[in-house]
């Protein structure tokens, strides 16, 4: 209930009777004033009236001096009351008579005394007789007495006023109060019960609706309003609900804060996140969780973000101290008409990680960690341009590894990328300061040395020094899988800046060098020269043309025959050639390389296969060979060998030639034994078993472990033809000869000496105790139908003179 004087009725009342009071005093006022001046003119008038009434006695007694008269005369006078002194004199100012009594003594005196002032204080009356002045009646007014009658009236006035307005104050306060105060209190108590009440649901009425005065309408008003502020809190609370349920629900750490950086409310991400409990988030300030917030910075950007979502990266920082990268969308937003930051947080530890690995990618091998081809070309064309500045000499340095491929496919991948991966920290391991290894792909390695020696031939002499440790490193033994493994590498040098060539260019150069290393035998390097570049334009070619060899048909074989002391024909080599009408005749040694890299090695090899064992069976069956004959060489290449079906394949290629398999000698290289020696002697062992005896190529020139031979099946050793041209000159090859003689006499095989190109080379050979050639002292590779008609003729080679001829197809 509410204190009288704040009620709207007491209000209205206390106004309407304060216009009231201020008209009715007004009024009151006015009527006094105007009585007064009325009053003023009727208290002369009676006071003339008065003396008038005593002027002829007065004039009587003056004119006759008798004091006795002019003593009756005031007397008379006295009777009116209204003087309270009187004098009378003669025409010369004697006394005559006085009359003086005390001022009446009146409630209101005060009043009269005002009044007074607007008053004459005393009148006087000469008195004539005669047109002359025989005396004077002076008299003095008590006002008290004479204005009585006036302050009576004006009194009575005003209180009759005040009352009547006291009685209207009443009424009205009582008439507002049932009309209006206690109504609206009424409904105010119901609005308040209503305000009281949890609930918002429901609807509900006011009895006030049912009026028709403004009470009435603001009751229905309000019935509407209510209703429309409980669809609005029904639609707010569901808000709500969903703002909670996304804030809460959401597996993104969301903040919500105040414009200073308080947090107001977290969900259980960011709990999860930081590290703290909801408690202790909730006493903090973002300030402590990120560095880089800023309270002034944030207030300027409300102001002007207009709803905007902010999207930045930070760091916050956790309960632990550790620090999380996050990105953080924040907004402001209004709530409780307050405008509050809300941020949501994503850790993107693992997107900065994903980031880097992916920038790491873009930049390094992934298998070696060494730099990639993108960061080489960086590298290589800042290089070049500071050796341009400083006048330096730089050098890039392209390792290709020899027979990878083979490792990889017939060890598998696996083992290839452990086999990489060791490689790399071989050439690392070399590396001085400033220099740096990339992997180009594959095997390929490429080193940068951004800064030789100023002087050309200095910077050569460093790069072939590191270039032969590199070679040096690279050829010990690998343990791959626990199996030893021997690589070698070619590499191919090209220094800058010599001319204008740009990075790309410098590594083709290098690229091609090493090509030029590869073919003079690799396990070498070789610098770039000009000349290489038309060298390598014919490679290119060559691989393009070696794709249609096969289909086109410019394959041969041509044959070499094997002698025995005697000059017997023991055997026959058979040789591949390849005449290609755009590019000429091409020795094996260019594009078996190729065929080998390229893979076209396995239909090459197969074709070679089929077409020797068909000639086989044709000079078995037909041209009729001669007993000494024992069997037919066949050249079978590392990576051909290494295929999982190479055994099938060759079966298959004897059961469709029909060809006997205890006439076909494999020629195999000591280096493809030691790549997976136990895979390489299953399929030794199971062609073994089918009759095939099997030939070590270019024996002496490998990286053979001799121990495991005696777990191969071998029939034959074939000592390579270098050894055998130095013979003469060279001690060592004397000596390696015969120790080859003597390890295969004692390991129960069979020696054959290839490239015997002289009768002193045979004898020496046979000296040692070698028994078989091959050679141009015998015979040079003979086109079939030249070998059939040699065959004809005689199935013997001569032993004394050189047999110089050359029966070699060639085409017209
Ligand atoms: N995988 C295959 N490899 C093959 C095949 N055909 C040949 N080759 C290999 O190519 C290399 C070069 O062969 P080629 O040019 O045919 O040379 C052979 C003979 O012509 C040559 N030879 C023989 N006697 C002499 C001689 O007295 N002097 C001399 N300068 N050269 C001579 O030697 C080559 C035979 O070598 P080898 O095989 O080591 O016995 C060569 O490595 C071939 O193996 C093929 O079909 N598949």
């Amino acid at each position: 209930m509410l204190a009288l004087r704040k009620r709207l009725s007491y209000k209205q009342t206390k106004w309407a009777l304060l216009l009231l009071l201020i008209m009715a005093v007004s009024v009151s006022m006015y009527h006094i004033y105007s009585d007064w001046q009325e009053e003023k003119n009727n208290i002369h008038e009676r006071v003339i009236g008065t003396l008038e009434m005593v002027q002829n006695a007065a004039t009587e007694s003056a004119y006759t001096l008798d004091n006795n008269l002019a003593g009756k005369v005031l007397a008379g006078l006295a009777r009116s009351n209204i003087f309270y002194r009187m004098h009378l004199s003669d025409d010369l100012g004697n006394q005559m008579a006085l009359y003086l009594r005390p001022l009446t003594e009146k409630r209101f005196s005060w009043i009269s005394n005002y009044l007074s002032t607007e008053l004459s204080p005393n009148y006087q009356l000469d008195l004539i007789r005669e047109n002359s002045i025989v005396g004077h009646l002076k008299v003095e007014v008590d006002y008290a007495v004479v204005t009585e009658t006036f302050i009576n009236r004006s009194i009575r006035l005003v209180s009759t006023t005040l009352f009547a307005i006291l009685v209207v104050g009443a009424a009205m306060l009582t008439l507002i109060y049932i009309q209006t105060s206690r109504p609206i209190s009424q409904f105010i108590e119901r609005l308040s019960l209503l305000a009281k009440s949890k609930s918002t649901q429901g609807g509900v009425y006011f009895p006030e609706s049912a009026r028709d005065d403004e009470l009435g309408v603001l009751a229905q008003t309000f019935t509407a309003l209510w209703h429309q502020r409980q669809n609005i809190q029904v639609e707010l609370e569901k808000r709500e609900a969903y703002f909670r349920a996304v804030i809460h629900q959401s597996r993104e750490c969301m903040l919500l804060t105040t414009q200073d950086g308080q947090i107001l409310d977290c969900n259980n991400a960011a709990r999860e996140l930081l590290g703290y409990s909801e408690s202790d988030l909730l006493s903090m300030n973002l300030k402590a969780i990120d560095d880089t917030f800023d309270r002034a910075e944030l207030i300027e950007w409300a102001k002007n973000s207009l709803g905007e979502v902010s999207t930045f990266e930070t760091h916050y920082r956790r309960q632990d101290s550790t620090r999380v990268p996050v990105e953080v969308c924040a907004s402001i937003i209004n709530l409780d008409e307050m405008p509050r930051y809300l941020v949501s947080v994503r850790d993107i530890t693992q997107r900065i990680k994903d980031q880097e690995q992916v920038k790491y990618l873009a930049y390094y091998d992934a298998l070696t960690n060494l730099p990639n081809r993108r960061l080489l070309h960086d590298r290589l064309e800042n290089a070049i341009e500071v050796c341009r500045e400083h006048g330096h000499i730089g050098g890039v340095l392209f390792i290709d590894l020899d027979r990878f491929k083979t490792i990889n496919d017939s060890m598998g991948h696996h083992a290839g990328d452990q086999l990489l991966v060791e490689v790399s920290k071989r050439i690392t391991s070399l590396l001085a300061q400033g220099d740096s290894a990339s992997r180009l792909g594959g095997d390929e390695f490429v080193l940068l040395l951004p800064d030789l020696s100023n002087h050309l031939e200095e910077a050569q002499t460093e790069v072939s020094h590191l270039a032969e440790r590199l070679l040096e490193t690279l050829s010990q033994a690998f343990i791959i899988q626990d199996v030893e493994l021997y690589v070698s590498a070619s590499i191919g040098i090209s220094l800058f800046p010599l001319d204008q060539s740009d990075g790309m260019r410098i590594l083709q150069q290098a690229d091609t060098a090493m090509y030029r290393a590869k073919e003079n035998g690799r396990s070498g390097f070789h610098f770039y020269r000009n000349e290489m570049q038309q060298y390598a334009t014919d490679r290119l070619k060559m691989e393009k043309a070696l794709h249609h060899a096969l289909e086109r048909n410019e394959l041969r074989l041509v044959y070499q025959p094997q002698v025995n002391s005697k000059g017997e024909l023991i055997g026959l080599e058979a040789l591949v050639r390849w005449f290609s009408p755009e590019l000429g005749m091409i020795p094996p040694n260019r594009f078996i390389p190729i065929a080998e890299e390229t893979g076209l090695i396995v239909p090459l090899g197969e074709w070679v296969l089929t077409e020797a064992c068909q000639q086989l069976r044709a000079w078995q069956q037909v041209t009729g060979l001669p007993e000494t004959f024992k069997c037919l060489a066949i050249n079978i290449s590392p990576y051909q060998f290494s295929r999982e079906d190479f055994v099938d394949q060759v079966l298959k290629v004897f059961e469709q030639t029909q060809v006997d398999p205890s006439y076909i000698d494999l020629e195999i290289t000591e280096n493809m034994l030691v790549e997976n020696i136990k895979s390489v002697a299953a399929k030794m062992q199971r062609l073994r078993q089918h009759g095939v005896h099997f030939s070590i190529d270019d024996f002496g020139t490998g990286y053979s472990s001799l121990r495991y031979l005696k777990y191969l099946p071998l029939s034959q050793l074939k000592i390579d033809q270098s050894f055998v041209r130095d013979i003469s000159d060279d001690p060592n090859s004397y000596e390696i000869i015969h120790t080859i003689i003597s390890m295969a006499k004692h390991m129960k095989l069979s020696v054959i000496a290839e490239g015997v190109e002289t009768l002193f080379e045979k004898e020496v050979l046979t000296s040692i105790g070698c028994t078989r050639y091959q050679g141009y002292h015998f015979s040079k590779p003979l086109e079939k139908q030249a070998l059939n008609l040699q065959l004809l003729q005689s199935s013997h080679f001569p032993l004394e003179e050189a047999h110089t001829a050359s029966l070699e197809y060639q085409p017209e």
